[in-house]
């Protein structure tokens, strides 16, 4: 089993290591919720500054033109694309990711007008699955069908995530993606749990959607993104059908007519404050190799798992190619258990019923975090720790 010592020679070879130092990460904290919300990167306060007390502050509504606010949803869209495999003009950033999923879903649908069959994952992040059931409920006439079912035959659409945010469980995208269009369908991915943490590459997919909370570090709230594949941009059509995505916003004619290429799928006023925060993180992956992101995440968690292992029953899979960048462990008593740990400065998270789960940022954390992590959970663990009254009472956001 590799000592502590061992993990910081990991760190001192590590690749990725001068990485660390662009993030503004709190002194004593062990943080691996980087799968929830992203670390600060040094240089966003500095790039929001800007745009706050620049931009907006002596150009006012000049900064529409002048500091490209307009055209912001195309710009970084180009900017993320390569996060995903995308080439330019097939992204554009806004929104959230429920909103996305619900102008991706419903293109597919009308590409597909004779089927009424849309088969989501009743396990996945329950927005995506919200999302369908209340499209389908307001259109009438579909089905909603669980991925458990395994039938995509009659289906119009499928949509699903490439890393389950419970288990840390991976699909293999190329794989359902072929299935999906062998029976017909189109697929929707999505990406939340994989962007930012590995290699992706959208290119056989119809539509893709995410965030840019997460692994890519946009900042809370940051806008979502959303993919159509070049061989549907002349059909799809979107269903929120807003100003930004017409032909010529500024002609204010009477009638919706779409804009060509990617812009179509753009709806209102782009989030300008958020977006500043996002166009920072961005970048930093410029200059981040995207394969040595997986290999050190593949790293960090086969590490954290060889630790841990055996005390607690994970959930997340053993072949590193079928899970994305987390562990998650069982326990009957999670919740404390999770306090405990965030108490003694390792912040995990907590999924109901019975899981930790710990997100593993490549670019920020350290194999020593790693062995750190493990071994508080152990001590509170072998200690009992999480017994104590103060970790029973249940936050509104865990
Ligand atoms: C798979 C997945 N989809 C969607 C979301 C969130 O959607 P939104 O950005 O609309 O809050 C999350 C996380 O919050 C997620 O994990
Ligand atoms: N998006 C979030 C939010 O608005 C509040 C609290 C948490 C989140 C998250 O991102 C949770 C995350 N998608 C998850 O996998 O659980």
């Amino acid at each position: 089993m590799p000592d502590r010592d061992h993990c910081l020679a990991l760190d001192a070879a590590d690749p990725l290591r001068e990485f660390r130092d662009e993030f503004a990460l709190p002194e004593g904290v062990v943080y691996l919720v980087g799968n929830s919300l992203g670390a600060l990167p040094r240089r966003t306060a500095e790039r929001v500054r800007r745009t706050v007390e620049e931009e907006w502050g002596q150009r006012l509504v000049g900064g529409w033109n002048h500091d490209g606010w307009f055209a912001q949803p195309l710009t970084l869209g180009d900017r993320l694309a390569p996060l995903i495999g995308a080439g330019p003009g097939q992204v554009v950033v806004g929104n959230t990711t429920s909103i996305v999923i619900h102008q991706a879903v419903s293109a597919a649908l009308r590409l597909r007008p004779e089927r009424r069959v849309i088969v989501s994952d009743a396990a996945n992040f329950p927005t995506d699955h919200y999302i369908v059931q209340g499209l389908a409920a307001f259109l009438g006439g579909y089905e909603v069908r669980d991925l458990a079912e395994g039938r995509f035959d009659d289906a119009a659409v499928v949509l699903l995530s490439e890393v389950d945010y419970r288990t840390g469980a991976r699909q293999d995208v190329p794989e359902v993606t072929a299935r999906a269009h062998a029976a017909g369908a189109l697929i929707v991915w999505d990406l939340c749990h994989s962007v930012g943490a590995m290699e992706v590459d959208v290119a056989g997919a119809d539509f893709a959607v995410g965030c840019t909370y997460k692994y890519v570090n946009g900042g809370p709230g940051s806008p979502a993104f959303l993919y159509v594949n070049p061989r549907h941009l002349a059909d799809a059509e979107n269903v929120l059908s807003g100003w930004h995505g017409h032909a010529e916003p500024f002609a204010f004619e009477r009638d919706y007519r779409p804009a060509e290429g990617i812009r179509r799928f753009t709806v209102g006023s782009p989030h300008v404050l958020s977006s500043a925060a996002l166009d920072a993180a961005l970048d930093i992956w410029e200059r981040v190799p995207m394969a040595e992101v997986r290999a050190k995440s593949v790293a960090l968690t086969s590490l954290f798992l060889d630790l841990v292992g055996g005390r607690l029953d994970s959930v997340t899979p053993a072949d590193p190619e079928r899970r994305g960048s987390q562990v998650s462990l069982r326990h009957p008593d999670g919740y404390p258990v999770m306090r405990a740990l965030i108490d003694r400065g390792v912040h995990g998270d907590f999924r109901a019923p019975d899981i930790l789960r710990f997100g593993f940022a490549p670019l920020y954390t350290r194999y020593v975090d790693v062995w750190d992590a493990a071994a508080t959970l152990a001590e509170v663990l072998d200690k009992e720790l999480w017994r104590d009254e103060r970790y029973a009472h249940r936050l509104p956001v865990t």
